[in-house]
C-alpha cells in the first residue's frame, strides 16, 4: 500500500476508533444499569424478561435508525443481540445473587455454573 492510502487510512481510522471506545463507554453505562434492574427484579421477584418493554424498544429503535439512515433491521439485530445478554444476566442474578462466575466456572467457560 502506498503512502497516500496509509495516510488516508490513518485519518479515517482515528475517527473509527473514537467512535469504538464512545460506544464501549455506552455500552458500559447500560450494562451498569442493567445490573441495577437484574438485583431490582430478584429483590421483587419480578422476571429477567419482559417480551412487551422490548417490542416498544425494538419499534422506537427502528424508528430513529430510518430517520438516521440506518438499517433498521440492523438496529434490531444490534439491539435484541444486546438484550439477549443482559436477561442472560439477570437470569444470573437470579439464580445466584451475583453477577461473578465462580473461578471453576470461569476455568472451564462455562457460564451456567452446570
Ligand atoms: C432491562 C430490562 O430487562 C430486560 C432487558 C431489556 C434491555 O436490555 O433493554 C429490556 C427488557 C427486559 O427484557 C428491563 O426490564 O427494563
Amino acid at each position: 500500500m502506498d503512502d497516500t492510502h496509509r495516510q488516508k487510512l490513518r485519518e479515517y481510522r482515528e475517527s473509527i476508533d473514537n467512535i469504538d471506545a464512545a460506544l464501549v463507554f455506552l455500552l458500559a453505562e447500560r450494562f451498569k444499569i442493567t445490573k441495577k434492574v437484574g438485583f431490582y427484579k430478584k429483590e421483587h421477584d419480578l422476571p429477567p424478561a419482559d417480551p412487551s418493554r422490548e417490542g416498544e424498544q425494538i419499534e422506537r429503535l427502528r424508528t430513529l435508525a430510518r430517520s438516521a439512515n440506518l438499517d433498521p433491521a440492523f438496529s434490531e439485530k444490534f439491539l435484541q443481540f444486546i438484550i439477549r445478554e443482559v436477561i442472560r444476566h439477570h437470569e444470573r442474578i437470579r439464580e445466584s445473587g451475583s453477577l461473578e462466575q465462580s473461578p471453576a466456572d470461569e476455568y472451564t467457560g462455562k457460564e451456567d455454573g452446570s
